[in-house]
């Protein structure tokens, strides 16, 4: 089965208050992107890749990769205003009826190709592989009173990417109108009725979202590989 990614890099990083896009901000010396992206060429070469980016960014992209010598052989995309509609942008550039694609944060630079692997065989066995870690902080549910009750943390998971599903229940799952609670594409295709599996995913498989996750991600990336 043809196997696809669309890597989400299409947003503006508000959380993060940076001038420079989070996805082209450096760890390591290298562009967070490029991490990410590299982790899905070293999964598999000929996956095909579409990296979904801000409209207005497209430029500055192509001038990090100059900078880089970074020229994988991917196709990129213009984002839209949400995730959903980014994820949306890269589905209409897959022309395939059927096939497997994975969905995976661009700020998410961690992920190793086994998960990524594992994502890919679950999904072609289940239609659907969603990457998820257990908690490891208590956890608490704050009621209508803004009363809070500890509630038990084994019922509940954190929820990561790579989001993997079969390209003939995506597609109809996203042709919906967009709803608040679309949060990841698990969240729709579960919407659109289909069964979600989830794989495990990894604590080190972090999403950069606030300035102090780049700390840690300076020591992920001084790991070796
Ligand atoms: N319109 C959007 C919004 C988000 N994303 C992508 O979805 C991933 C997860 O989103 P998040 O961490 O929220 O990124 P931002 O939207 O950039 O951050 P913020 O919510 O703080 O603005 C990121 O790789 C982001 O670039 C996207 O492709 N298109
Ligand atoms: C898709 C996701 O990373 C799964 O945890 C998460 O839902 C993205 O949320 P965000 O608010 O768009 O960062």
């Amino acid at each position: 089965m043809t196997k696809f990614a669309i890597i989400v890099a299409g947003g503006n990083g508000t959380r993060m208050g940076s001038k420079t896009p989070k996805q082209f901000m450096l760890v390591g010396g290298k562009p967070i992107l490029m991490h990410t992206i590299e982790k899905f060429i070293a999964y598999d070469f000929s996956l095909q890749i579409l990296l979904v980016l801000p409209a207005n960014e497209m430029k500055a992209w192509y001038a990090l990769c100059d900078k880089h010598g970074f020229y994988p052989a991917i196709v990129t995309v213009a984002g839209g205003n949400t995730r959903f509609q980014s994820v949306k942008n890269g589905l209409k550039k897959i022309s395939a009826k059927e096939g497997l694609v994975a969905v995976h944060d661009g700020v998410r630079p961690f992920v190793s190709p086994s998960i990524i692997a594992q994502s890919f065989e679950v999904a072609a066995q289940k239609g659907t592989a969603i990457t998820a870690v257990s908690l490891k902080d208590s956890i608490r549910f704050i009621d209508a009173n803004d009363a809070n009750h500890s509630v038990d943390r084994a019922a509940y998971r954190l929820v990561q990417t790579p989001q993997t599903f079969r390209l003939d229940w995506m597609r109809p799952a996203f042709d919906t109108p967009e709803q608040p609670f679309f949060t990841d594409c698990a969240s729709v295709l579960e919407h659109a009725g289909h069964p979600i599996t989830l794989i495990e995913g990894g604590y080190e498989n972090i999403k950069i979202t606030t300035p102090e996750d780049l700390l840690w991600a300076e020591a992920f990336a001084a790991q070796p590989t």
